[in-house]
Parts: structure tokens; sequence; C-alpha cells
């Protein structure tokens, strides 16, 4: 009896139909991705296919090995699937990953840029920058394996700090653009329209002041702690 995976493509479904609706994508910019553990198995948006037109039907099927679950059919999966593979492999305990061009996250990237935190919007989310990625070097671009290598800054810039990915479930790739993650990927969806919406402010923040100093941390104290309690994780990646 083959597995089910209908619930599976519906979930990855909706969180990609999710991204145009909140005005994160652009195009066919974008994917988002939901595992089923149990399985290894997970659902992602197919390459280069119309968001308005996706059904979850068209989900592609991939394995935790790269392998294509159900035959080949004529829709390709995303060509950000091995980054998405990557972060499934390296960080256990995610259940999705999200992936936009959001404009102002985007331009943060592209300049190398950290996205500073400024206010209370962003205190309340993340209890410091959202931070980003080295650049990849010239041979992890012409290597042969781009994606993966791209899922490997990302991989490379937590693991040097050994905290949980759920702890910052947000990063910028240097030169490209957002990936986010969560315990569900409806959950990294959300944090996708968080990082956009404080990337927006902060872009204009420093519009009015360039030289705007960070939060005062009393405040930053205040709005990370009443929201995600004393034991939540204090710190960036
Ligand atoms: O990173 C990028 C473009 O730079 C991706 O967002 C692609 O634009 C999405 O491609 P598919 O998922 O349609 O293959």
């Amino acid at each position: 009896m083959p597995a089910d995976y209908t619930e599976l493509k519906r979930e990855a479904c909706e969180a990609n139909l999710a991204l145009p609706r909140h005005g994160l994508i652009n195009l066919t910019f974008g994917n988002a991705s939901a595992i089923d553990r149990a399985r290894g198995v997970f659902a992602i948006k197919p390459s280069g296919v119309d968001y308005a037109a996706l059904k979850p039907a068209d989900m592609v099927l991939i394995d935790l090995e790269g392998r294509p679950v159900e035959p080949a059919n004529k829709l390709r999966p995303s060509s950000d699937t091995p980054t998405h593979r990557r972060l499934f492999l390296a960080f256990p305990e995610i259940g999705g990953v999200v992936h936009t061009h959001s404009s102002h996250a985007t331009a943060f990237a592209q300049a190398g840029r950290e996205i500073p935190i400024f206010g209370t919007t962003h205190a309340d989310y993340f209890f410091g920058d959202i931070p980003v990625t080295r650049k990849l070097t010239d041979a992890e671009i012409g290597g042969g394996a781009y994606e993966w290598e791209t899922g490997n800054v990302i991989v490379e810039h937590f693991g040097r700090r050994k905290k949980s990915p759920l702890d910052y479930p947000a990063i910028l790739v240097n030169r490209h653009a957002p990936f986010t993650w969560g315990p569900t990927v409806a959950k990294a969806v959300e944090v996708a329209v968080a990082v956009e919406c404080i990337a927006r402010m902060a872009l204009m923040s420093l519009q009015l002041d360039p030289s705007l100093a960070p939060i005062e941390p009393a405040l930053l104290n205040k709005h990370f702690k009443r929201k995600h309690g004393p034991g939540a994780y204090y710190g960036q990646p």
C-alpha cells in the first residue's frame, strides 16, 4: 500500500500560496516545503510554476537522499530543493522551510547586511539582529552543487554557535535572499512575514537616521521576555 502524502502536499501547497498572499513573492521567485519526518520525505513547490496555478497535487515529493518519491512527471522540484534538503538534514527540529525574495529583506541580503534591531516590533520576534551569511566562494558557486552549498553556508553559520535553529528561525543568504524555518511550514511562513516587515521598518528607519543606534537593552529585554518568557534563548545564533 503506497504511503499517503495527501496531507503533506496540502500543507506545503498552502504555505506556497500564502507567500504571494502576504506580498512576499514576485513572479515565481521563492518556494516553501514541508517534511514528513516519520517517512523522511518532504513536499516542495514545483519549479517555475505560477503560484496562482498551484494545486496540492503539483507538490513534488523528495526523500532526504534527494530522490523523487513519485514517478517523474512534467513538474520538476524547485531549483532550491537541495538547499531545503540540506536544512532538513542539519536541523532535525524543523518541519518546514521557506525561501522568499521579499524586497526589503532581500535588499539587506544583497548588501550583505544583518537587519539591525531598532525597535520593539523586531524585539517581539527576535532577540538580536537577523543574521546574514558569508558570501559563497567562486568554487562553491561553480562547483556543480550551488544550491547545496547555499544550505551549507546557512548550516555553517549556526553550527559554529551550536544554538538550536528554532531559537533563530531566519537568516539572509549573502547576495541572495532570506530563508526561514520553523516546527511547521506554516510557522516558517509567519517568520518570513515578520522578517520582511522588520526589514522594511529597519530600512525606513535608516533613511530617517543613517546613524540610528540599536534598541536600548532594557527595551529589548522587556519586549522579548514578555513575549517569549524567561526560558527563551537570548542571543544571536
Ligand atoms: O533563489 C531563487 C532565484 O534566485 C529562487 O527563488 C527561484 O526563483 C525559485 O525557483 P523555483 O523554486 O521556481 O525553481
